[in-house]
């Protein structure tokens, strides 16, 4: 079986449009979305991304601004600029780019942010939220990969879905999202034992590990969805995924490529968390 690629960069340009309709409506009616990335220190990759939030901004008629902070800003700092933030009501989303320099608390930077301005789903009150199910700030990611596989019709209620990866920002909700969907869960991580017995029963595989083109054929049944979180850098500046592209493609019915697949997504989802913060709905409904 050849594999049905889902091209996310494609999918994220047909949402954009749609936003862009939205946003002027909204504009209309007095409404302006705005979007303030917070980016502290100079790491390349995280200007790359904040490069392309802004953008994606840009084209759909949100505004944004952002601040830049010196690597050596303290921790009682960056609070202070958040509070500013929480109290301005020309800002509707904060996004605090991750990962944050050693000497200071990611997890005190994520819960001083205001729950109704959590545009990156990251708040405990947005994770506890979606965990029960209520109307909440989704995670871009997670967000961004249940929009890829309802896209193509992927089937998910009663079938086995498998991520490889746990963390906080991916693995974890994106299992969460899958089950408020009505898949059945399994999470697998560094120390799972024999990784192929549970992958090889995954009717949908979210692969979300951080190691260059790691799962290969054998870790796939034949026909499942395979989602590949993965973002490595080569030594030759080129990206790749977690998912070795060519023999995965030759087993799987829908398989994501890197570039061009989940991360257009984040950015996407990350823009329409912002229109839903500016319409206030986090604080009307649920
Ligand atoms: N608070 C916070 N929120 C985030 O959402 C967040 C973050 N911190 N820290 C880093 C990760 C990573 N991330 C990506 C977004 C877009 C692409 C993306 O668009 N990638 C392009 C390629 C871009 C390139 O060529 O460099 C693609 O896959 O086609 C990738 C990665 C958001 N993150």
């Amino acid at each position: 079986m050849a594999a049905e690629i889902i091209n996310g960069k494609e999918l994220a340009q047909q949402l954009r449009t749609e936003m862009k309709d939205e946003v002027v409506s909204l504009k209309n009616d007095g409404i302006h979305p705005h979007l303030t990335v917070v980016l502290v220190g100079d790491n390349p990759a995280s200007k790359s991304y904040v490069r392309g939030k802004e953008k994606a901004c840009l084209e759909t008629g949100i505004s944004s601004d952002l601040i830049e902070l010196p690597t050596t800003i303290t921790e009682e700092e960056l609070l202070n600029q958040i509070d500013q933030l929480n109290d301005d009501h020309s800002v509707h989303g904060i996004l605090v780019q991750l990962p944050l320099p050693e000497h200071i608390n990611e997890q005190k930077v994520i819960e001083a942010i205001r729950p109704e301005k959590d545009v990156d789903g990251f708040h405990p009150v947005s994770i506890g939220r979606m965990m029960t199910g209520m109307d909440t700030f989704l995670p871009c990611t997670p967000y961004g990969i249940l929009t890829m596989l309802q896209s193509k019709d992927i089937e998910i209620e009663g079938k086995h879905a498998v991520i490889v990866g746990r963390s906080n920002i991916v693995g974890k909700p994106v299992g969460q999202l899958l089950l408020n969907n009505h898949a059945t869960v399994t999470y697998c991580h560094s120390r799972t034992q024999n990784l192929k017995q549970y992958t090889n029963q995954a009717d949908i595989l979210i692969v979300a590990v951080g190691r260059a083109n790691g799962i290969d054929a054998s870790y796939i049944k034949e026909g499942a969805a395979v989602i590949d979180v993965g973002i490595n850098r080569l030594k030759d500046g080129s990206l790749t995924g977690d998912v070795d592209f060519e023999s995965v493609a030759q087993k799987a019915s829908y398989l994501t490529p890197v570039p061009k697949g989940v991360g257009p997504m984040t950015i996407t989802m990350l823009l329409k968390n912002t229109i839903k913060a500016a319409k206030g709905i986090e604080n009307s409904e649920g």
